[in-house]
């Protein structure tokens, strides 16, 4: 069994802050698995997913993606960016281009440096990135600008600009906290499909924890910085789901977008 993210030990403090946001963090993450974290506002899972995406620096203990060791003083290189791929709960697309555009942004990472600043795509590249688009149902909006879709149109185009960069693990922070539950559900089927489809490891983080049961096979609980469960879904506690939630915010509080 191959392991796409192995963590040992780890904590990080944002700079001044006066108590760290990961503390003695240790998880490990089997390649092909889907893995939810759970917990409230504050519980650290956007900081371990930027962690391993390669955007913090400075922390302590040892961490792995993918077989290979990230280093905590230096950033990832960009081949090694490229083989995991970010799915950000604001989309973060770009508004005025065309879905097609967006995807297409994927490959970026894949591309020559200079063929990437000259943003000119292979038939390759257009041939993946028009796959990814069908494969997240959305190959009629081609054209459109996504200041144009909905919620859940943009999500699908998040998915897919992901899916063009070829990902080995995806992780995502909160995909569908902005969207109404019948499209949360849809959205999540869709990202753990594909990704399953591809052989992809998915590291998704979520206040929900129906959706996590439901889309996930492993539920990692995080509360104060620290992994407080870790385990198959069949295992997950009720008392201990709700524990996660307590100080003043309870699982029902936590809607489609957090108590803060
Ligand atoms: N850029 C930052 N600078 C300083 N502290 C931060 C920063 N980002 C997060 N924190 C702190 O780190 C801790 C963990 O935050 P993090 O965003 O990782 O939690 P989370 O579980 O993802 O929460 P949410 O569900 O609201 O996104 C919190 O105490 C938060 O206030």
């Amino acid at each position: 069994m191959t392991t796409a993210v192995e963590i040992d030990d780890l904590s990080f403090a944002y700079p001044g802050a006066d108590r760290p946001a990961l503390e003695r963090v240790s998880l490990m993450v089997p390649a092909g698995e889907s893995v939810a974290l759970l917990g409230a506002s504050g519980a650290g899972k956007t900081t371990l997913l930027a962690l391993l995406d390669g955007r913090l620096l400075a922390w302590r203990g040892r961490a792995s993606v993918l077989g290979a060791p990230i280093d905590p003083d230096h950033p990832p290189s960009r081949d090694r960016r490229a083989d995991s791929g970010f799915i950000f709960q604001e989309f973060a697309l770009v508004e005025r281009s065309t879905v097609l555009r967006n995807v297409l942004n994927g490959r970026l990472g894949r591309m020559p440096p200079l063929r990437a600043v000259l943003g000119a795509p292979t038939p390759s590249d257009l041939e993946v990135a028009r796959a990814a688009l069908d494969d997240c149902g959305i190959s009629d909006l081609a054209d459109r600008r996504v200041d144009s879709l909905s919620g859940g149109q943009r999500q699908r185009v998040a998915i897919a600009r992901c899916l063009a960069q070829e990902p080995r693990l995806i992780l995502a922070d909160e995909p569908v906290s902005n969207l109404d539950p019948a499209r949360a559900a849809e959205i999540l089927t869709l990202l753990t499909g594909v990704a399953g489809a591809r052989g992809a490891t998915v590291l998704f983080s979520s206040h929900q924890p129906d959706l996590a049961r439901r889309f996930a096979q492993r539920i990692v609980g995080m509360r104060g910085g620290r992994i407080v469960f870790d385990v198959p879904v069949a295992e997950l506690n009720e008392d201990a789901t709700a524990d996660l939630y307590r100080d003043g915010v309870s699982v029902s509080d936590v809607g489609l977008r957090a108590v803060t």
